[in-house]
This record gives structure tokens, C-alpha cells and sequence, in this order.
């Protein structure tokens, strides 16, 4: 079979985006999930982070459905989101437009450019819940804020909480940051464990100074990832939390593939988090899907001045 498609990133977190709103392809749940595994393989001709499947909803603009590498479905992803908002927007012919996702439907708004030239977007990342039964985390306690969990480790302070995807985040000293400790608890709490039974993604955050933070992020069913714009979102809230940002001020995120800038909203009992970053257009392909070939390509020239904006990023993450 014959599939068309866009790769695409967020933060170099890259998708294969699939558009199956004027076209049927007839994928069965296997499918869709074989797919993942195939075309995301990184040994393969493609190679991505996910697929964002694009659907028509009955109550939204338009349905995004996320696979992992791995093949597992995920319930939410931020910067594939800033993709999948751009492409519906665009084909709409809309600025602003609702995303129906596994668990909320989403705002999704063209924003100005964060960096000359570069398609930006704007998602409103929520419902944010810190019971544990969310993400699931399986201890005697209903929440999990900036405390030890001594079953995982001894040294780091975590945070539970789903947005609605799950996280667990810690704040970090350079010698933390540069060890192999992220990717060990990371591999514990994703591989059969009775602490995180789903799995979960794990972020290390630094604090770079007012209002700017680094985050990376191992991504449950794929691994470590350029950036993870739900991690960004729930790191930032983190920071938030313990004094060192403050909601309602833009927060500077860096990472491995860039930078995004998150706002973090506190209402009466909960939390709202925008996150605003590129949504890029790296090519669009056809694809033999029997042999994973890719049958045609067109590059889009949008990389070039992104990468303008990963030198700054790494000039201040260099500073
Ligand atoms: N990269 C995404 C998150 C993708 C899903 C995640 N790996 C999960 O399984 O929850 C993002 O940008 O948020």
C-alpha cells in the first residue's frame, strides 16, 4: 500500500504525520501500531520519534492519535501536537482550532514566529493531575511533589504528574545531569516494574537562571528524545512550583533539539500550560508500505532557518 506523509518535528522531536482526513486507509488498531514500529525504526529509510495520525472528529476540528516508536499509543504529545495543530490549521485554512486528543480536546493557535521565520504554534496543555492514580504510580499516597520515592532511588527529589500523558521529573546538579542515573531510573520505571506499571517519561531539569530552564527527557516507548513538549510543559510547572518560576511568565525551555517558551496558568484548582515552539516541515513522502521504500520525496526548505534558532539555543545552553 501506498501511504502519503509529512516528517516533521517539533523541538527535533520528530514525527511521521499522516493524514487520513480526506483518505481511508483502512488501519486497523495492529496496523497502526506495526506501522510505528516500522516506519519509525531509525535503521529504516524514515525514521521518527512517532506517528501522528490525523483523523476528523465529530466534536473538534480535527483528531490527532500518537504512536510511539514502539508501537504503543500514547494519550498525548505536545510538540507533535504544534505539528498536527499547524497541518489542520493550514488545511482548514483556520489560525485557531480545538484537537481532539485520547483525553481532552485541545486548543491549538498560530502565535508569532519564537525565532524569524519559523512556523509557531501555540498548545494549551492540560488536564494536569498530580493523583498518582493518573499516571498510575502505585504507592500509599495519593500525590507525589517534590519527595523522595526511596523504592526508585535515594538521591533525587521527584514529581509525579500527568498532563494528561505520565511524568516523573527531578531538578538536577550538573554532575546528576551528567551521569548515566536518568537513563538507569528510566529503564527501571519502563521496562516490567510495579512502581510505574504503564511506564512513564522521566525529565531531568537544570535550572539555567530567571526563567529559563534545560530539560531532557527519556520518552516512554521511544527513549531519550531531542525534547518532549509535554515533559517541557510539566517540568516548567515544576519550577513553578517550588518558587523558582513563576506562572504567568514565559519560561525559556532549552534542549537537546532547540527551545520552546512555556506559560504556566494556575486556576482556582488546577493548571493550564501553553507550550509555543516550531512546528517544522521537513519533507513529504510517499511510501510502499510492503517494503518500507520511500517512492517519492519533496524536501521543504523550513530547516534551514531553524537551525538559526538551535545555534542560539546552543549558545545560551554553551554560556
Ligand atoms: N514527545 C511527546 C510525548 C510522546 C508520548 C510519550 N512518549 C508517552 O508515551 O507519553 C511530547 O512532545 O509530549
Amino acid at each position: 500500500m501506498m501511504i502519503e506523509l509529512i516528517k516533521c518535528h517539533g523541538s527535533g522531536n520528530d514525527f511521521l504525520l499522516i493524514d487520513e482526513m480526506d483518505r481511508d486507509y483502512g488501519f486497523t488498531e495492529e496496523r497502526r501500531a506495526e506501522l510505528a514500529k516500522q516506519l519509525c525504526d531509525r535503521d529504516s529509510s524514515l525514521g521518527a520519534d512517532g506517528i501522528l495520525y490525523i483523523l476528523n472528529s465529530e466534536k473538534a476540528d480535527g483528531r490527532m492519535r500518537v504512536f510511539n516508536s514502539d508501537g504503543s499509543e500514547a494519550s498525548m504529545c505536545g510538540n507533535g501536537l504544534r505539528c498536527a495543530g499547524r497541518y489542520i490549521c493550514e488545511k482548514l485554512g483556520l489560525e485557531e482550532i480545538i484537537v481532539e486528543t485520547m483525553k481532552a480536546d485541545l486548543q491549538v493557535k498560530k502565535e508569532e514566529d519564537i525565532f524569524p521565520g519559523i512556523p509557531t504554534y501555540l498548545v494549551g496543555i492540560s488536564p494536569v493531575s498530580f493523583q498518582v492514580r493518573d499516571l498510575p504510580l502505585v504507592i500509599d499516597q495519593e500525590t507525589l511533589i517534590q519527595e523522595r520515592l526511596p523504592q526508585l532511588n535515594d538521591e533525587l527529589v521527584f514529581t509525579a504528574v500527568a498532563v494528561p500523558n505520565p511524568h516523573l521529573a527531578a531538578i538536577v546538579n550538573d554532575s546528576q545531569l551528567d551521569s548515566s542515573l536518568q537513563k538507569e531510573l528510566s529503564e527501571k520505571v519502563n521496562g516490567p516494574n510495579k512502581l510505574f506499571p504503564d511506564g512513564v517519561n522521566v525529565s531531568f531539569i537544570k535550572v539555567l537562571g530567571k526563567n529559563q530552564i534545560y530539560v531532557r527527557t527519556f520518552e516512554r516507548g521511544v527513549g531519550f528524545t531531542n525534547a518532549c513538549g509535554t515533559a517541557m510543559s510539566a517540568s516548567s510547572l515544576v519550577t513553578c512550583l517550588i518558587g523558582e518560576n513563576q506562572a504567568e511568565e514565559n519560561i525559556s525551555v532549552f534542549n537537546n533539539g532547540g527551545m520552546v517558551r512555556c506559560v504556566v496558568h494556575k486556576y482556582e484548582d488546577s493548571y493550564k500550560i501553553d507550550l509555543i515552539g516550531n512546528a517544522t516541515y521537513l519533507y513529504k513522502a510517499s511510501i510502499d508500505t510492503e517494503n518500507g521504500f520511500v517512492m517519492e520525496k519533496e524536501e521543504y526548505s523550513e530547516q534551514e532557518l531553524y537551525r538559526k534558532l538551535q545555534e542560539h539555543a546552543q549558545s545560551v545552553l554553551n554560556k
